[in-house]
């Protein structure tokens, strides 16, 4: 049974002054029925961890795949676990097109995570012209592939499946569009990596709001999501992770 993950990704948001939004939710979902994970940039990550007590977990939203040395600028995932973290968020559509990360320097980032003991988190996802190109499935099989190392468990990767086109722009793809790809994601991981992949989670990503959590929640093989915008307030979050429990 795989255990259900609502995950948060305050990407370039935050202060010290934000950090009431962790304790507001904490109060609000003492010990939820899924697992909570809140990313937030890496200079609130110690405090965050500090804030949540333990009542959610705290990660990262990228890592060298490096563990130390002359990279100005960047964070390993042991840096990432010394300040209490315990994920991190590899191959972002923002980092991918950003920084112009491939499949390659993905696939090596979670395996430094995984390495450090952190789970990863591995993004996937298909641009507009993709979709339009009806090429969305062999973008994730190709992406798969490319970014999810061979060492990939059920214990210490997520894969979160993020439509480019969806995120923080308010449009979601059909209920069966994301079943699609998440049935299509689940075969071509078993077909992969047999019972592990089986037990990893999935999550969903873009434009997912209180609005609309629980129709996505009850989508085949959504295990979670991945959320952005709507991480931010607890009273948004909070409403999220309860149609994650309900589900
Ligand atoms: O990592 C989160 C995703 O990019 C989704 O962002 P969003 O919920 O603001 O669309």
């Amino acid at each position: 049974m795989r255990k259900k993950l609502a995950a948060g990704n305050w990407k370039m948001n935050g202060l010290k002054s934000n950090l009431g939004e962790v304790s507001a939710l904490t109060e609000a979902h003492p010990s939820p029925a899924c697992d909570v994970l809140l990313c937030p940039p890496a200079t609130l990550i110690g405090a965050m961890a500090e804030a949540a007590g333990g009542k959610l977990a705290v990660g990262g939203q990228d890592c060298h795949m490096n563990e130390s040395g002359a990279h100005t600028g960047d964070i390993s995932a042991q840096m990432i676990a010394d300040a209490g973290g315990s994920y991190v968020i590899v191959g972002h559509s923002e980092r991918r097109a950003d920084h112009h990360e491939s499949d390659l320097i993905v696939r090596a980032k979670a395996e430094a995570a995984i390495g450090a003991g952190l789970i990863a988190v591995i993004c996937v996802g298909e641009t507009e012209a993709q979709r339009d190109g009806e090429q969305t499935l062999d973008v994730i099989g190709e992406q798969l592939a490319g970014s999810v190392p061979d060492g990939a468990t059920a214990a210490n990767c997520v894969i979160a499946y993020e439509p480019v086109w969806a995120i923080g722009t308010g449009r979601t793809p059909t209920l069966e569009q994301i079943a699609e790809v998440h049935d299509f994601m689940r075969n071509t991981l078993v077909a992969r990596f047999a019972d592990a992949g089986n037990g990893m989670r999935l999550l969903y990503g873009g434009s997912v709001k209180p609005s609309n959590a629980e129709e996505i929640f009850a989508t085949s093989n959504v295990d979670g999501a991945l959320v952005g915008g709507a991480s931010l307030k607890a009273s948004d979050f909070g409403a999220i992770i309860a149609a994650l429990e309900a589900s």
